[in-house]
């Protein structure tokens, strides 16, 4: 049988998110369209010779009646539908002017983050999901053996550097004392409103109710399915198309990708470069943290070549 080319069609839309931070705009598709009934983050087709930032734009004030004036690109997933591929290039939006309204009849709505995942999205936006959901920052916590200055460097991130998402990385505490740092972190993290990851055994989750699990890329490759329930994150980490593939198969929530640059942690490592990094990036299907000597300074060129944002021991933990 002669193989059918699908249709390929790309699609900008806007996370819109409000000033105060806390929420993100969504449509629901009118029930004549094409996936009907479902919520959307708003936007459309580009048409022939536009960028998508420019189709975004006349996409919003088609849709909302709302001009744009800060974007930041944030997701890009490809997916297959059974009729059609389709890029859904996905922006941030800080800022606009005009107040948004339904201008084709569609229900908008403004809702919490926390609340996004009780609506009915198309099978595509889980990734996009994932990454309104997560901030653009990622601390992984350093060795640390005294127990005062652990608490009081991440009280640091958390409070001046504001931080939302850490993953508690100590190689060098055995059991017990793995699980009281996590539980004393766990406690921290609560009080700023920021998640908790373990870089461990899955089953660390059983002991103390954090937000998810970190695999290292060894564990990853050893599983076969999720170890955790949906409810929880799971992230990975991973250095080549292998493990990313393997990560997007166990419906890992949200990765990281090394090296970039030299570290101190990893002197010997053999070094990624921006571009194969984009090229894994673009299919990776999955929020992407850019890891190895990644600094703040290095977010807008990670969110440029399509990650998330950065991941970084160093920069945080001072
Ligand atoms: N805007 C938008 N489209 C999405 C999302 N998720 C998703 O699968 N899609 C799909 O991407 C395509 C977007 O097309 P659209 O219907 O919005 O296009 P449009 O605004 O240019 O209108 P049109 O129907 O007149 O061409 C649809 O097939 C839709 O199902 C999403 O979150 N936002
Ligand atoms: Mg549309």
């Amino acid at each position: 049988m002669k193989a059918m080319v699908k249709r390929r069609v790309h699609v900008a839309a806007a996370a819109i998110i409000s000033d105060d931070k806390q929420k993100v705009l969504i449509a629901r598709r009118p029930s004549s369209f094409d996936q009907g009934g479902l919520w959307e983050f708003p936007g459309g087709k580009l048409a022939p010779y536009e960028t998508g930032l420019e189709g975004l734009k006349r996409e919003l004030h088609e849709e909302l009646g709302v001009e744009i004036t800060r974007a930041q690109p944030l997701i890009r997933v490809h997916h297959e539908y059974p009729d059609k591929h389709i890029l859904l290039d996905v922006w941030q939006v800080h800022a606009f002017s005009g107040e948004p309204f339904g201008r084709e009849g569609q229900a908008v709505r403004w809702v919490p983050m926390e609340e996004l995942s009780g609506y009915p999205f198309p099978a595509a936006n889980l990734p996009i999901l994932r990454a309104v959901m997560l901030p653009a920052e990622y601390l992984i916590t350093a060795e640390e053996e005294d127990e005062a200055v652990f608490g009081e460097r991440l009280t640091r991130a958390l409070e001046e550097d504001g931080v939302r998402l850490v993953q508690l990385r100590a190689k060098s505490l055995d059991g017990e004392q793995y699980l009281a740092r996590a539980r004393r972190a766990l406690a921290l993290c609560r009080e700023y409103g920021a998640r908790l990851l373990l870089n461990g055994d899955p089953a660390l989750l059983e002991q103390v109710d954090a937000d998810g699990i970190h695999l290292t890329s060894e564990r990853l490759m050893q599983l076969d399915r999720r170890p955790i329930p949906a409810g929880k994150w799971l992230g990975a980490s991973t250095h080549n198309a292998e493990q990313l593939e393997k990560a997007a198969a166990l419906g890992c929530d949200l990765v990281t990708l090394s090296p970039l640059a030299p570290t101190p942690s990893h002197p010997d490592a053999v070094l990624m470069g921006w571009h194969d990094f984009q090229q894994h990036v673009e299919h990776a299907g999955m929020p992407v943290f850019a890891l190895g000597g990644m600094t703040r300074q290095h977010a807008n060129r990670a969110r440029a070549v399509g990650a998330q944002g950065i991941a970084s021991i160093r920069d945080f933990w001072r």
